[in-house]
């Protein structure tokens, strides 16, 4: 991943309409996903969302840690595999799901697994992007997004105060 300059905040409410957004999408490309795998752990909220809107009651995961706090990329690490019942035909009619595609590398890990299945993102950076089949929203490469679960509030200091010094 690149340098990270510019800051995306996503609220609660945001992802839930974005999440919203892609099961909608997802629902005119396939009306019967047989399963959902979501990318933990970011992949967990917007697959609840998603498995919520679509009717899909069989969720698998699969474990992939890749980042050491925020911005550095560490070693990828596959902590848990998909079940051989869901990889056997390649993950045909599967959904996997993640909350962002950044370098592309963890979604090309999983995409290994199941190269028949349909990867779907709520956002994506252009790295990441071909590796993705659906997503809702691109940001630049040298920007961090925030997830409402990283966040909570805190106080602003007045924009004047900033512009005063
Ligand atoms: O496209 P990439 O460069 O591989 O980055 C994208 C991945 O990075 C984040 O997960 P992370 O490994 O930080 O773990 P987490 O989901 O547990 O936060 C994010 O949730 C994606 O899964
Ligand atoms: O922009 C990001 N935000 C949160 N987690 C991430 N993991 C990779 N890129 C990002
Ligand atoms: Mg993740």
């Amino acid at each position: 991943m690149s340098a990270t300059e510019k800051s995306f905040p996503v609220s609660w409410d945001q992802f839930h309409r974005d999440a919203r957004a892609l099961a909608w999408r997802l629902s005119g490309i396939n009306g019967d996903w047989k399963a959902i795998v979501c990318i933990t752990r970011g992949g967990l909220v917007p697959a609840a969302i998603i498995a919520r809107e679509l009717g899909v009651r069989l969720i698998e995961t699969v474990c992939v840690a890749s980042y050491h706090e925020y911005s550095e990329q560490g070693q990828l690490k596959v902590l848990k595999e998909v079940s051989a019942e869901l990889t056997a035909d390649g993950g045909k009619d599967v959904l996997i799901v993640d909350d962002l595609t950044d370098t592309g590398k963890t979604a090309r890990i999983v995409r290994e697994m199941l190269p028949e299945a349909h990867f779907a993102a709520v956002y994506a950076k252009p790295m990441g992007r071909p590796l993705v089949d659906t997503f809702i929203t691109e940001v630049s490469q040298d920007t961090w997004i925030y997830f409402p679960w990283d966040l909570g509030l805190t106080f602003q200091a007045p924009i004047g105060r900033e512009t005063r010094g």
